[in-house]
């Protein structure tokens, strides 16, 4: 058996993350997502540091943060780059047309929000798997909350119309984000408004963020099996 074209939906990912990795110009900050979308693109931007390429990243996670100094690649913080000029990073929805995400089944959220927030230009790299009509159509909205109160921000969220549940990880610990806190993956079905909920969601105390990313994206790449899609946002 040859191995080749054996999994022909991760080398289409493989060549979208290629592609966004091929954005990155000499002297940027740039954000470095997360995810196994992010990680293929960190993986492009580590063979392209290797032949010489020069710039600094901001990782959105220990995990991310880990392969990129493994690949030599300068890592720096906001103390020094307030504003990025890219940021690129996967997703786990991505509404077609508005091109708004739900983020944060890996659990980065908060730090790939704040990042998104920094940077010029949001590029997202997705399977065309991961495109919907409506946001919530597939996937649970996660929001980061403290640990202190969680079961009262979890009925709150509750009220919101969400069928909400306590991630915990597979050994059947809790999961608790880089940051100490918890995440609630919130069930909403299809939402009709993502900037009325995400409004809803941040006004609930306890909440530290949720994965609700709207009119944040400058770009998609979508890998699908006639090849790669661009996709701008209007
Ligand atoms: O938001 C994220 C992590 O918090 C990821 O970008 C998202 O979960 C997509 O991951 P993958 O590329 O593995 O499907």
């Amino acid at each position: 058996m040859s191995g080749q074209n054996s999994d022909p939906m991760g080398e289409l990912k493989r060549r979208a993350a290629e592609e966004a990795a091929a954005m990155v110009q000499d002297g940027m900050a740039v954000g470095l997502g997360t995810g196994s979308t992010a990680a293929l693109m960190i993986d492009a931007l580590g063979r392209r540091w290797a032949d010489g390429l020069r710039f600094v990243g901001i990782p959105t996670s220990e995990r991310s943060a880990e392969q990129a100094r493994a690949l030599g690649i300068t890592l720096v913080d906001f103390s020094t780059h307030a504003q990025l000029d890219l940021a690129i990073d996967g997703a786990d929805e991505v509404e077609r047309g508005s091109l708004d995400l739900i983020k944060g089944l890996g659990g980065a959220l908060l730090r790939e929000k704040i990042v998104a927030a920094a940077a010029r230009r949001f590029v997202v790299i997705v399977d065309e798997g991961k495109l919907v009509d409506h946001l919530g159509s597939r996937s649970p909205v996660p929001v980061e909350v403290t640990p202190f109160g969680w079961e009262s921000t979890a009925r709150q969220l509750g009220e919101l119309g969400a069928r909400v549940a306590l991630r915990i990880k597979r050994d059947g610990d809790l999961f608790v984000t880089d940051g100490g806190n918890l995440i609630l993956d919130c069930t909403f079905g299809p939402i009709e408004d993502p900037r009325a909920l995400e409004a809803a969601i941040g006004d609930i105390v306890g909440v530290i963020e949720s994965g609700l990313f709207v009119h944040r994206t400058s770009e998609v790449i979508v890998a699908g099996r006639q090849g790669l899609t661009r996709l701008v946002a209007a």
